[in-house]
């Protein structure tokens, strides 16, 4: 069987698969360090690799029987664009990406220690968010900088390709699909014949869309203006943690924004249908809206309100696809791994 971890910001979900792919069970902890829950019951972890550890204690699996662990890596740089087996040199690759994406690389690496301490020996793998965006064209990625700086990889990457991996493989032929992952982080997609040709994040997942607590897009003079007063470690805390919807309406969650705080609901809204253009002129035109993620799936209203800002567009079908992350990163550790051979259990 196959464990994948795919621990975010403040959360880790687990989950089994069998060599079928199908999901044996999954577990999630949430509020890591601070009013942590796991499987929405309260539980003390005051950081991922307790988190973690409390999980495979609860998972009703019997290790013995876990052939992989299959992890989410948010940053796989320039050089990472496929899944692969982690080693030394793989795990000090995605910790030296770390800066690009501190509010997940980090708690990525915890998760691959974690089951490294927990269970020796097993055979770890890495899938990375940025490897569904390669196919995005060099006239998308490129910024516009002096070479010696595009040189050191300063470019656009995009994120959430697990997900965007998922969805075009439950939606296929459709030419020009405006993909919308809607969580606590978002960004918009545009899958062109199956393929990402643009997306909103890009060096890291703090631009585009106003987010959870991301800013989404803000002029590079503003943030140089902000280092300047509070230092360049605050101001990237600032534009990761305490920026986007916790900034415009005191919480990230969607919920309590919609019935408190419609001002902050109306710029994330205006947002997302401002970037939603340039997804579809990059693509010549739209055919289909997929909402996913947890604004995407859950709130009628968002998704309603997007699609309505839309209608120059053509009204065109939408579709709801619950985020499947994790079996997206189960089939490459199977695909790494080798195929399983009936009864295979054992490590
Ligand atoms: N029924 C709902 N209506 C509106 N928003 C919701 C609903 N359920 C969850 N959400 C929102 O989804 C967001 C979290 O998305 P999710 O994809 O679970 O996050 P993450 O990016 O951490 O995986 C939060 O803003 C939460 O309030
Ligand atoms: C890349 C990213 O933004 O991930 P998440 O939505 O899980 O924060
Ligand atoms: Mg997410």
């Amino acid at each position: 069987m196959i464990l994948v971890v795919n621990a975010g910001s403040s959360s880790v979900k687990c989950a089994v698969f069998d060599g079928d792919l199908k999901r044996v069970t999954t577990l999630k902890a949430t509020e890591i360090g601070g009013a942590s829950r796991i499987g929405g019951l309260p539980a003390d972890l005051p950081d991922h690799a307790a988190a973690i550890e409390a999980i495979l204690t609860a998972l009703p699996v019997d290790m013995a029987r876990i052939r992989v662990a299959a992890h989410r890596v948010v940053h796989g740089g320039a050089d990472m664009t496929a899944p692969v087996r982690i080693d030394r040199d793989v795990r000090a690759r995605i910790d030296a990406l770390s800066p690009l994406a501190p509010l997940h690389n980090p708690v990525n690496l915890a998760g691959i220690d974690a089951i490294a301490a927990i269970l020796p020996g097993l055979p770890q793998t890495a899938s990375f968010d940025t490897a569904f965006h390669t196919t995005i064209p060099d006239v998308a990625s490129t910024y516009a900088l002096p070479e010696a700086w595009r040189a050191r990889g300063l470019r656009r990457y995009g994120f959430h390709g697990l997900s965007y991996a998922a969805l075009a493989r439950s939606l296929t032929g459709i030419p020009r699909l405006l993909a919308c992952h809607l969580g606590n982080g978002a960004s918009l997609c545009a899958i062109a014949d199956g393929r990402s040709v643009a997306t909103t994040m890009g060096y890291s997942p703090v631009s585009g869309l106003v987010m959870g607590s991301r800013t989404g897009d803000i002029d590079a003079m503003a943030v140089l203006r902000m280092a300047e007063e509070a230092g360049i470690a605050e101001t990237g805390r600032i534009l990761n943690h305490d920026s986007g919807l916790t900034a415009l309406g005191g919480t990230n969650d969607m919920r309590r924004l919609q019935a408190d705080a419609p001002k902050a609901v109306e710029a994330f809204i205006y947002w997302a249908i401002r970037h939603a253009g340039s997804m579809i002129a990059a693509m010549g035109g739209l055919d289909a809206i997929a909402f996913t993620g947890g604004i995407g799936e859950n709130s009628a209203p968002v998704r309603d309100a997007i699609a309505d800002g839309l209608a120059w567009a053509g009204r065109v079908p939408v579709h709801i696809v619950p985020a499947d992350e994790e079996r997206e990163i189960a089939r490459d550790a199977r695909a790494l791994t080798g195929p399983f051979a009936p009864g295979d259990g054992t490590r």
